[in-house]
């Protein structure tokens, strides 16, 4: 549902005029940091599918900074995302990348933020963790990578977005309705657990960083890292035991095989897995050549409510923080 009281769909519209307009564009850098980072990852995955024509780089802002690539300037367009719109590396990542002439785009929810300030465009966009609006971050990426797309290079699977993106809430209501037992069980049998890890490939791999590094490490300080399903067996199946936990999401875009190789794997020598099917959860219904593009999206609003769960077993709300936001780092 649309926010008429945001100018979210008048900037969308602005940014990607504007990157219509550069006379060229070779590299799109997609940089933020933490859980604005990862929602980068399936925007790459995007643009690394679709283009012919622009290379697309996911970096963490101080990366981005320090690596300072040689190609960036006037025929790059850097997306920049920041939901408080002050964390530092991300305003210098913007200041920089104005200074190189690249193209900013930022989306942020605060307008007046220090990132908002120093961008060349703004897209505002509202957050709720577990809806999933057409001007939440996640859609409004999908939104701005596939309408840069479309405006270099007449991309037509745009025209499938829409209507995806429009069909998620209700398989994400459908999908916490169906799993509601599967939620009560797998809180209570993870509450004890001092790590959990999580596995995915494709787009989805984005969500599996997303969980195992903002809601299992910095929001339940249990151990976690996100293994991608392909690098699964050069070198990380060797922890896999009868009694460690794993989270494994299971695509039905070009990645599926490699997830289904890891899912033979691991349920043979680990008890505790649980595997979210994109097939299972509904997304078959939408189509085959846009599913891969938003199965992460509800991958993460359904995965919020297991972890939100698991942090009430737990006694432990997903807001407690011991070193950020409560010391100089
Ligand atoms: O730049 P943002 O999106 O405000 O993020 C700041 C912080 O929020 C998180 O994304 C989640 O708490 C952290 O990973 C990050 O350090």
């Amino acid at each position: 549902m649309l926010d008429h009281n945001l100018p979210t769909e008048a900037q969308l519209s602005a940014a990607i005029d504007s990157a219509k307009c550069r006379v060229d564009v070779d590299d799109v850098y997609f940089v933020a940091c933490g859980g604005s980072y990862a929602l980068m990852l399936p925007a790459e995955y995007v643009m690394d599918r679709q283009s012919k024509t622009m290379a697309a780089h996911a970096l963490n802002a101080a990366e981005f900074k320090a690596r300072a690539p040689a190609r960036l300037g006037k025929s790059s367009i850097v997306i920049l995302c920041s939901l408080s719109g002050t964390t530092p590396e991300t305003v210098e990542a913007a200041r920089f990348a104005r200074e190189r002439g690249a193209l900013t785009i930022v989306l942020t929810t605060v307008a007046g933020s220090p990132l908002d300030e120093v961008a060349e465009i703004s897209i505002y966009y509202k957050h709720d963790p577990k809806r999933l609006e057409t001007n939440d971050a996640p859609a409004l990426l999908a939104r701005l990578t596939f309408g840069i797309l479309a405006a270099r290079e007449g991309n037509e699977v745009v025209a499938k977005l829409d209507a995806a993106l429009n069909q998620l809430p209700g398989i994400v209501d459908k999908a916490v309705a169906a799993h509601e037992g599967r939620i009560a069980t797998f809180a209570e049998d993870h509450k004890r657990d001092t790590v959990i890890y999580t596995m995915a490939s494709g787009g989805n791999y984005a969500t599996a960083y997303s969980y195992a590094i903002c809601i299992f490490q910095e929001m339940q300080w249990i151990h976690s890292a996100a293994i991608h399903a392909g690098e699964y067996f050069h070198g990380p199946f060797e922890i896999t035991d009868f009694d460690v936990p794993f989270i494994v999401l299971k695509s039905l875009g070009a990645s599926r095989p490699m997830d289904d190789r890891a899912i033979d794997f691991v349920t043979k020598y680990s008890n505790r897995v649980t595997v979210l099917d994109a097939e299972e959860l509904g997304l078959g219904a939408l189509a085959t050549d846009i599913v891969e593009y938003v199965e992460p999206l509800v991958f993460g609003a359904l995965l919020r409510v297991y972890c939100d769960k698991l942090a009430f077993s737990r006694g432990h709300p997903l807001t407690v923080r011991r070193y950020m936001w409560q010391m100089e780092y």
